[in-house]
């Protein structure tokens, strides 16, 4: 019989979520549960003062002797400190005498990046940690009470000082949808202070924004260290095809709508192009009821260029998404429909592969409305035949998104 060589590396759980959410609590009580295992622990805190780090070292429980409790401040592990994170775990892991390793990020990290960090050799560095470690579980916590007040503000974490350089003008409502997104195990916690059937609507919304991971509900973190550690729940493949939008826009995947609670999605799909001022009318006056989405709009001013298009409460960002192949010369299209037969079959005799498509998921949404109101911005019949590149366009010049 062909055994299967055991799996030596160090398996490594990441806990993400934004500020305050719960991210030491849950931590220390997962590591005052650890029944036996000798964990490395790494605290990031963006500020000099590592106070995360403070509230392990004095909650945890951690062994002075066989346990380790590494401080990574001043930076964000995914990206000023990446590179530090990355010589970090190696060199813990090359201790070899750790059973786990657990990380927190800042509240201001994408989980992304830091997953990014276990999967790919570092040319420059020279590590190839997936050699050393494996990433078991990337953990997200939502803070179940602030969700929908963050989720609504309009503030950038500039405006919260909250960022990790004046450069950094991320609104904290995609921070917290890109942390949404990725992830394994999402964790709602501070369940305490919510109303049951407020709860289950969020976690009905937050399902229908990430129907791949495990949901937990918790208070005080108060989560078995079962549902996190040990898990072989990560994969970066699924957990990058995870997010609810994408699942229904390249998938086709339709996940079940929650009649009880209104949440339900659709994709809007047009193979006409949008007047820019209609279009930009119409999003300067957004439905409330549309909680997230995302697709690739074409909009007729910019004819060359398919525009991608992503929205999360109140944040808006439209960019350039690269070329239509319809504007590409003839032996180019030739090779890419020889690559891509589903572009060829969906070709359109005038307008090649320009379309819209976007995936609108939310509460409470009126479809036909919405997707009237959607074909009203859509150039009309006569405006067809007219030059496109006279028409206004108030979207901003951008580079890509
Ligand atoms: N009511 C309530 N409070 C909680 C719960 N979990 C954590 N808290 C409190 O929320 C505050 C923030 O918790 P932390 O664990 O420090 O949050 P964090 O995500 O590590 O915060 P940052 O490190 O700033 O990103 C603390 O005062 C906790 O005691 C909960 O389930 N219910």
């Amino acid at each position: 019989m062909n055994e299967r060589p055991m799996d030596t590396r160090v398996p490594v759980t990441v806990l993400s979520g934004y500020l305050g959410s719960g991210k030491t609590t849950l931590l220390n009580y997962v590591l005052n549960n650890r029944a036996g295992l000798r964990v490395a622990v790494i605290v990031n805190d963006l500020s000099e003062v590592n106070i995360d780090a403070a509230l392990v070292r004095d909650g945890g429980g951690l062994s002075r002797t066989d346990e380790k409790l590494v401080e990574m401040s001043n930076g964000c592990i995914c990206c000023t400190l990446r590179e530090d994170l990355l010589r970090e775990v190696e060199k813990l892991a090359k201790e070899g005498r750790f059973d786990y390793i657990l990380i927190e990020s800042t509240g201001i990290g994408e989980p992304i990046p830091v997953a990014q960090t276990f999967m790919y050799e570092d040319e420059e560095a020279g590590i190839r940690l997936s050699e050393l470690c494996r990433l078991d579980c990337m953990v997200t916590v939502v803070d179940a009470y602030r969700f929908w007040s963050d989720f609504a503000s309009g503030e950038t974490l500039l405006d919260r000082q909250q960022a990790s350089d004046e450069l950094d003008n991320r609104d904290v409502v995609d921070l917290l949808i890109s942390q949404i997104e990725f992830c394994d195990v999402l964790i709602l916690n501070k369940c305490d202070r919510v109303a049951d059937e407020e709860l289950d609507q969020l976690e009905s919304i937050l399902r229908k924004l990430q129907p791949r991971a495990r949901f937990i509900r918790a208070i005080h973190g108060e989560v078995s260290p079962q549902q996190l550690l040990n898990t072989r729940l990560f994969d970066f493949e699924e957990a990058s095809e995870s997010p609810g939008w994408l699942k229904e826009l390249t998938h086709g995947i339709h996940t079940p709508e929650t009649e009880e609670y209104g949440i339900s999605s659709f994709v809007y799909e047009r193979q006409l192009p949008f007047h820019p001022e209609r279009l930009m009318a119409w999003m300067s006056d957004w439905p409330s009821e549309i909680v997230r989405s995302k697709g690739i709009v074409w909009l007729a001013s910019r004819n060359e260029m398919a525009q991608s298009f992503s929205q999360a409460g109140p944040s808006v960002q439209f960019g350039a998404a690269g070329n239509w192949v319809a504007s590409l010369p003839k032996a180019e299209q030739q090779i890419i429909f020889q690559q891509d037969h589903e572009i060829a079959a969906s070709w359109h005799p005038r307008f090649g592969d320009r379309s819209t498509k976007v995936v609108f998921i939310g509460i409470h949404m009126d479809r036909k409305q919405i997707e009237a109101e959607l074909d009203q911005c859509l150039i009309t019949s006569s405006e067809l035949e007219m030059d496109w590149q006279s028409l206004l366009d108030p979207f901003p010049q951008q580079t890509s998104a």
